[in-house]
């Protein structure tokens, strides 16, 4: 059995670390363990401009722990008022890396979100042009459609097509819980391809809701039937170089979570790659999470992969029941329980 696990270093192509105060807890969290990070726009207001995010990347710099080299790959926030200059002017900086589209109301603060899909092939050829990747959150968002069911719908309705119109454009389907955008992602080409998060592998909706309801397994798109996560484990067990790591860590106060109206998302980020560690092991496939973590996402976005690496230790070690958050508390993915990998420091 190996003890200790060493690989280059992983980077995450998923992470909300949010603004002000509570960057000095979460983006701490993500550089110790990740070189760099696709960093989500849904912040209120949402990063729409390359100003925006060109500040807003100085702000995470400067929560970075002195003595760790953490490079903050921003996002554009798509809206109804997003350009092709706009786009283009993003695709010339190093810094800003791709184009975040939230259907309006699909998620937590995405009510600036894109309301005229059809505006989506202008964006997309700007996209092109600049070789910028358009990541999405797949989900449909009309009031009739079931929640279990606005990733395919999305997919079927709006991916499909868009992806045959713009067959040159990079597409990410983020955080994908569904066999349905497994297999999308795998009857794409190379263009095409998915982060997968600890949650969507680790657990199905009987895990959020048989028992008791767990707030905190609540996460957007919605934690699936067990054929569905089963589908997910198969993608990173078959090893396709078309998924990749991205954990959607999404902090949320305490008590925005245990609430009578609840929001979504998991904050995993303490631990990310301990997580998925165990969870690779529990598949019989930890040979394969150096790719996932470190060279699929870089490979796909056309940047360097890390050269620097990490190890991993086997060793017992409770995670928090509750973590600092400015001045508030988070309680993190799988808090209080045991976890069997550890970044040695
Ligand atoms: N995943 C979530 O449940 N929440 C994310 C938004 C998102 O990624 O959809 C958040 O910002 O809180
Ligand atoms: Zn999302
Ligand atoms: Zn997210």
């Amino acid at each position: 059995m190996t003890d200790r696990l060493t690989l280059i270093r992983p980077d995450d192509w998923h992470l909300h670390l949010r603004d002000g105060e509570v960057l000095e807890h979460v983006v701490p969290a993500t550089a110790r363990q990740m070189g760099r990070a696709i960093v989500m726009p849904n912040l209120k207001p949402p990063v729409t401009h390359l100003e925006q995010a060109l500040a807003y990347r100085e702000r995470i710099l400067a929560a970075v722990p002195q003595g760790i080299s953490f490079d903050p790959l921003m996002t554009l926030y798509l809206t109804d008022n997003t350009t092709a200059d706009m786009i283009a002017a993003a695709g010339a900086s190093p810094h800003v890396k791709a184009v975040k589209l939230y259907p309006a109301g699909a998620t937590t603060n995405s009510d600036s979100g894109l309301t005229d899909l059809g505006r989506l092939d202008d964006i997309c050829a700007a996209l092109t042009e600049a070789d910028m990747p358009l990541l999405v959150h797949g989900e449909v968002t009309d009031q009739h459609v079931d929640i279990f069911d606005r990733e395919k719908q999305f997919l079927d309705e709006i991916l499909t097509p868009l992806a045959a119109r713009h067959p040159h454009m990079k597409l990410v389907v983020e955080h994908i819980t569904t066999r349905d955008a497994a297999e999308f992602v795998l009857a794409h080409g190379d263009k095409v391809g998915a982060t997968i998060t600890p949650q969507h592998l680790a657990y199905n909706r009987n895990h959020m809701l048989v028992g008791g309801i767990r707030p905190h397994l609540f996460c957007l798109p919605i934690l699936k039937r067990n054929t569905h996560q089963q589908a997910l484990q198969d993608a990173v067990v078959s090893g396709s170089h078309k998924f990749f790591l991205g954990t959607d860590s999404a902090p949320h106060a305490k008590g925005a979570k245990e609430n009578a109206c609840g929001c979504a998302g998991c904050y995993s980020a303490y631990a990310a790659i301990e997580l998925y560690a165990e969870i690779f092991e529990d598949l019989g496939v930890l040979d394969k999470l150096e790719a996932f973590a470190s060279f699929n996402g870089a490979d796909f976005y056309g940047l360097p992969r890390n050269t620097e690496q990490i190890t991993l230790v086997r060793q017992d070690w409770q995670a928090p029941l509750e973590m600092p958050f400015g001045q508030d508390v988070i309680v993190p993915l799988r808090a209080g329980e045991t976890l069997r990998w550890k970044l040695a420091v």
